[in-house]
């Protein structure tokens, strides 16, 4: 059989832990033997970023500028005991903040859903898109421990020098403060994604904040939403039959839970993050929910929603066996390699993103599958697979 040519590379973000061993496994057994992989590698692993000062992380971003299509695998973001662990000269930042500052937009999460692995909310009959702000707030906060008593203020300086300031807290002992922001425009093309994306895919969009405590940050989302969708929105939604949907945050999370799902829910950047780890459990496994960040500009980077499975991990490297679900990892790269065919119009490529994504869903639908889903299935004496194995199941199904 030929092997599938590519004309533009897509840029790989190599990643850590047990996802790096997905990573290589997947490669091996599910892309080359069928693709003339043709990648721009970029290796995030924590060394690497350790050894380069982060630069990797950033020269990833900029070539996915250049490509415009990126496929990234997990990777760590330390904290005190990666330190150690890594004995690193920093503790680096989240590689995806970093990224997904300087690309922008909108982060599509949606549940991958095959037969016999059912939601555990009983009344979820349809996904539930997440349409998460991939810009600023805490993930481009700036924090400082107060050691003691004093105070602490915004200060804004206008271009003119004239300042503006608002008193955070007036400490009388030790403390913490936190500083984020964020910018309209960003904010803009968060809304117009996720209008264009509920037009496109014929959804209802939710949208929800905490505007009524958080009287300028949050309000400015809705508002700037509103403004959107009434000037420019509205009437595309009314010949559509779909609905846009404001609602306070807290009310949006009941309401979700008692919905029958098949909307877009249009998260701040946390509420995404911490949500969409919620809606991808709750409808079978972590692992069955596929990731894309959508810029502004037109660029695509495909990812898993989860982290590196640094439980498994430990466990591989005690040369124990593990039963890792691959599956967001499989459509992270059939996401950027259909992408990739759709911008060079190369229909190969394309289809066999197509059928991977179905030999991977037909694997599980006839019963073979790993621990995490073969624990929760409804599908009869479903035969557990692990890692490698359930990878070499998909690519029997690919020869
Ligand atoms: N996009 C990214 O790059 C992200 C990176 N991270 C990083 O990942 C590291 C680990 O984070 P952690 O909080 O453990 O989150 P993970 O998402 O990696 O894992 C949490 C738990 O979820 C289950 N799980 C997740 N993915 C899978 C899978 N593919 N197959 C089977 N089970 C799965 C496992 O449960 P069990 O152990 O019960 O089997 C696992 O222990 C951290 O260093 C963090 O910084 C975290 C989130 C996103
Ligand atoms: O970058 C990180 O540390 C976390 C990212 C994350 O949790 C996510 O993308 O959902
Ligand atoms: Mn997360």
């Amino acid at each position: 059989m030929e092997k599938i040519k590519m004309t533009t590379p897509i840029v790989e973000m190599d990643g850590d832990e047990m996802t790096r061993i997905l990573w290589k496994m997947i490669k091996e057994h599910l892309l080359k033997p069928f693709i003339e992989l043709n990648t721009e590698y970029y290796d995030l692993g924590l060394e690497h970023r350790n050894e380069t000062n982060d630069q990797v992380t950033i020269d990833s971003a900029n070539a996915t500028k250049k490509y415009k299509v990126a496929v990234k695998c997990a990777t760590i973001t330390p904290n005190a005991a990666r330190m150690t662990e890594y004995d690193l000269k920093e503790m680096w930042k989240s590689p995806n903040g970093t990224i997904r500052a300087i690309l922008d937009g909108t982060v599509f999460r949606a549940p991958i859903v095959v037969k016999g692995i059912e939601p555990c909310v009983k009344n979820w009959k349809k996904p539930i898109t997440i349409a998460r702000h991939a810009y600023g707030d805490v993930y481009k906060g700036t924090e400082m421990k107060i050691p003691g008593a004093g105070k602490v203020e915004l200060v804004y300086t206008a271009e003119d020098g004239h300042e503006e300031r608002e008193l955070v807290h007036n400490f009388t002992g030790a403390g913490i403060v936190q500083g984020m922001h964020n910018v309209n425009d960003s904010i803009a093309s968060f809304a117009r994604s996720c209008f264009n994306y509920a037009l496109d895919t014929k959804q209802d969009l939710w949208f929800a904040t905490k505007d009524t405590i958080s009287k300028k940050y949050d309000h400015t989302f809705k508002d700037i939403f509103q403004e959107i969708y009434d000037n420019e929105y509205a009437e595309k939604f009314e010949k559509a039959g779909i609905v846009y949907f404001y609602t306070l945050i807290d009310d949006a999370v009941a309401r979700v839970m008692k919905s029958e799902g098949g909307y877009i829910w249009a998260c701040k950047n946390y509420d995404g993050d911490v949500m969409s780890d919620m809606v991808s459990s709750a409808f079978g496994s972590l692992a069955m929910m596929t990731s894309v960040l959508v810029s502004p500009e037109g660029y695509y980077e495909y990812e898993a929603a989860h982290g590196t499975v640094q439980r498994h991990y430990y466990k591989h490297l005690k040369g124990e066996e593990t039963s890792t679900n691959s599956v967001a990892t499989i459509f992270a790269w059939t996401g950027a390699l259909r992408k990739r065919g759709e911008l060079d119009g190369n229909q190969e490529l394309m289809a066999f993103a197509d059928k991977l994504e179905k030999a991977t869903i037909d694997t599980i639908e006839e019963g073979k599958m790993t621990k995490d889903l073969a624990l929760i299935t409804t599908l009869e004496n479903p035969t557990v697979l692990n890692s490698e194995e359930f990878i070499l199941a998909i690519a029997e199904k690919l020869a």
